[in-house]
């Protein structure tokens, strides 16, 4: 899939890895529509891109993905402003298993909210183009990290309603592929943060911080080529991709 020309929509795309999920969306021809509740970071980082890459090549809409109502207006105004939507980044989340049901509503109920408002512009049954959608789930969506149960959870959500909903689109026709992305750690606000959000799992910093000297650190323009893969390989429907510092694999799973 070649992306000029190409319609997509971010969240979380004000900063760390959405930020950089849009700069090589921008850098590969694509327009951007970048949501964010972050309003002040989002608005900045359209004005830069559009003096980069020329006036209108991308629109922040300040959007919570809690907000039903507020995905709807944001993606009603994308196809306004662009012409439909052919790729969905549903990157937005966050780590915080003090407030854990946030993390549930932001991290899985958020993935499922934006995709199936999206699908509305996106799925051939609906008038749509078709498209694909890539979610971020994480590694922590294939093996779970002991320090933050309810985050594990949340990304082991989004592996699976990632490959059930390519599996629905292929047997139903939606024209969408959908794919996850499982980075290990990246260097963003989310992982210089941790220590403080783990709550009653505090104790597990230690050994965590273990894991990731172990593992080491990705930065983010090496996962959005991961993303890039995702969105144009045409072949990959229904996969999740794992990227570490040493290299990507496709995670195989067993055939029931
Ligand atoms: N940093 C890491 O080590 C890894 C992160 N991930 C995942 O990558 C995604 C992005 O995380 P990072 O860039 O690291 O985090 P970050 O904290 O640097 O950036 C997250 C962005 O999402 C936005 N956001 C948060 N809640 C939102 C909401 N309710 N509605 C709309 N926007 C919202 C924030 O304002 C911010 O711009 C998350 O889904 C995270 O779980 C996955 C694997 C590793
Ligand atoms: C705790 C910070 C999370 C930061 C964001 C994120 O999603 C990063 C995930 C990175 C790697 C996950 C690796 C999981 C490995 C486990 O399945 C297992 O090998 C190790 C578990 C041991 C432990 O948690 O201490």
């Amino acid at each position: 899939m070649a992306l000029d020309g190409k319609i997509a929509v971010v969240t979380g795309a004000a900063l760390g890895i959405g930020k950089a999920i849009t700069e090589t969306l921008l850098q590969n021809g694509a327009k951007v529509a970048l949501l964010d509740l972050n309003e002040t970071a989002g608005k900045s980082l359209m004005e830069t891109i559009n003096k980069l890459y020329g006036q209108g090549r991308a629109l922040f809409l300040n959007c919570n993905v809690e907000s039903e109502e507020q995905i709807k207006a944001a993606l009603q105004k994308t196809a306004e402003t662009f012409g439909g939507v052919d790729i969905l980044c549903n990157n937005a989340g966050i780590l915080n298993e003090r407030t854990w049901e946030k993390t549930v509503s932001i991290n899985l109920v958020g993935v499922i909210r934006v995709t199936y408002l999206a699908l509305e512009h996106m799925s051939k049954l609906t008038g749509g183009r078709g498209g694909v959608i890539v979610n971020t789930a994480s590694m922590a969506g294939i093996g779970p990290l002991f320090s933050c149960p309810v985050y594990t959870a949340t990304k082991h959500g989004v592996v699976g309603f990632t490959r059930a909903m390519a599996g629905a689109s292929t047997t139903s026709g939606y024209g969408v592929r959908f794919n996850a992305l499982c980075p290990s750690f990246v260097q963003t606000n989310l992982l210089s943060t941790l220590t403080s959000e783990l709550g009653q799992f505090a104790n597990l910093a230690e050994s965590t911080q273990q894991l990731i000297d172990k593992m080491g650190i990705l930065n983010v323009s090496d996962v959005a080529e991961s993303v890039l893969e995702l969105v144009t390989d045409e072949t990959k429907n229904g996969e999740a991709l794992l990227v570490f510092p040493k290299g990507k694999n496709y995670m195989t799973f067993p055939s029931l």
